[in-house]
C-alpha cells in the first residue's frame, strides 16, 4: 500500500485548499501537456417523467407506452436518465442539499467525530487508499448505509446539522419508493413481468448513501474529483447541486451531465447490465474539478441484496440472444478489488 497516498488521505482535501496549497502529486491524473482544456458537451439526457409510470395518475395507454419506450432507449445508450416528478418535493430536495453543504462547512473537529479509518469504507474522509500507480480524488465523502436498517452504524450519523439523521431517514424513504417504481418501469419497458428485476434485488437490498463534496481546485485541467469508473450497483440514484462536474462517457467522448434542480438521476451499474444480460449499459463516469466553484452531491448505491445470486432475467435469454452473463453473487466486492485498481470488473460475469 503506497504510504504515501496514506500520508495524503489523512488529511482531507478541504484542509489542503483552506491552507492554500497546490495538489500534491499523487492527485494529478494526467501530464501537464495532456492537459484537458476544453469544455464538455452538454450530454442530452432524456427526461423522464415517472409520474405517468404511477397507477394513480389519470394517462392514456400511449402516454404511458411512449414514455417506456422514452425510458428503454435512454438505458440503451446512455445507461442513464434524468427523473422528474418522482413525488419528493422540491423544497425538500433544496432542504436535503442544504443540510449536505452545512454538515462539509462544519469546522474539521467536528466533521471528525464521524471520521473514519483510511482503509475503512463508511464514515467521513476519503475513500480507502487505491493501489500504488493510481492518483486520489479531489474529493472528501461521507459513506453511510441506510438500508436495510439493522446494518445501519448510526453512531456515524452526523448529529449536527441538527435536521441530517431526520433528512437522511426520509430520504431514504423516498428512495424505497423511487426504486419500486424505477424497477417496475425498466421491466416493463421490457416487456418483462413488472417484478422480476425487485425479486433479484431482493427484500434486504442494500441502500447506501455517499455524500460527495468536491472543494474547489487550482488545477482543473490535470485533477480529477472522481477517477473514471463504472458503478458496481444495480443502479445509483443522484442527487446533484446546481454545479456541473459529473461527465459520462459515450463513443470515447466526455459528456457533461446537466443540472436540472428538481431531478434525479438515475444511473445503471453493472448489476443491472448483468440482470438485462447487456441490453442496459452501465456508463462509464467521472467528475472534473472547478477553479472556483465547489460542488456537492448525494449518489445512493442501490444494490441486491448480500449473498444472493442476481443473473440475466428469463425472458431475455433465448436462442436468437444468449446468456452474456452468467450468475454472480456479491459482485460489488470483485468490483470494488478492480475499482482500487483503476479498472472494470463486469469481464468476470461474462460467459
Ligand atoms: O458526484 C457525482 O455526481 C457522481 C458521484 C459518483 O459517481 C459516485 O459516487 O459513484
Ligand atoms: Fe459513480
Amino acid at each position: 500500500m503506497a504510504s504515501l497516498a496514506n500520508v495524503l488521505l489523512s488529511r482531507r482535501v478541504q484542509e489542503m485548499v483552506i491552507n492554500g496549497e497546490e495538489p500534491e502529486s499523487l492527485y494529478i491524473c494526467r501530464d501537464e501537456n495532456e492537459a484537458q482544456n476544453v469544455p464538455s458537451p452538454l450530454a442530452p439526457i432524456p427526461i423522464i417523467d415517472l409520474n405517468l409510470f404511477s397507477s394513480s395518475t389519470t394517462k392514456t395507454e400511449e402516454e404511458e407506452e411512449e414514455e417506456l419506450q422514452k425510458l428503454k432507449s435512454a438505458l440503451c445508450s446512455w445507461g442513464c436518465f434524468q427523473a422528474i416528478n418522482h413525488g419528493i418535493p422540491s423544497c425538500f430536495l433544496d432542504e436535503f442539499r442544504q443540510v449536505t453543504r452545512e454538515f462539509f462547512q462544519l469546522p474539521m473537529e467536528e466533521k471528525n467525530k464521524y471520521c473514519k479509518g483510511i482503509e475503512e469504507v463508511e464514515g467521513y474522509g476519503g475513500d480507502p487508499s487505491p493501489e500504488e500507480g493510481q492518483f486520489l480524488d479531489w474529493q472528501d465523502r461521507l459513506f453511510l448505509t441506510v438500508y436495510p436498517h439493522d446494518l445501519r452504524d448510526t453512531k456515524i450519523w452526523p448529529q449536527n446539522p441538527k435536521s441530517f439523521r431526520e433528512d437522511l431517514e426520509s430520504y431514504t424513504c423516498k428512495m424505497r419508493i423511487v426504486t419500486e417504481i424505477v424497477s417496475k418501469s425498466m421491466a416493463k419497458s421490457l416487456q418483462l413481468e413488472e417484478h422480476c428485476f425487485l425479486n433479484q434485488f431482493g427484500e434486504r437490498a442494500a441502500m447506501q448513501a455517499r455524500f460527495n463534496y468536491y472543494p474547489c481546485c487550482q488545477r482543473p485541467d490535470i485533477v480529477l474529483g472522481l477517477k473514471p469508473h463504472a458503478d458496481g450497483t444495480g443502479y445509483t440514484i443522484i442527487l446533484q447541486d446546481e454545479v456541473e462536474g459529473l461527465q459520462i462517457l459515450r463513443n470515447q467522448q466526455w459528456f457533461t451531465v446537466p443540472t436540472l434542480p428538481n431531478a434525479l438521476l438515475i444511473l445503471m451499474g453493472d448489476q443491472m447490465e448483468i440482470m438485462t444480460n447487456g441490453i442496459f449499459k452501465s456508463p462509464v463516469h467521472r467528475v472534473v474539478t472547478d477553479r472556483e466553484k465547489e460542488r456537492t452531491s448525494i449518489a445512493v448505491f442501490y444494490t441486491p441484496e448480500k449473498h444472493k445470486e442476481i443473473g440475466p432475467v428469463d425472458g431475455l435469454v433465448h436462442e436468437e440472444r444468449p446468456a452474456v452473463f452468467k450468475k454472480v453473487k456479491d459482485y460489488e466486492i470483485t468490483h470494488w478489488e478492480y475499482y482500487q485498481r483503476g479498472m472494470r470488473a463486469l469481464h468476470i460475469a461474462h460467459v
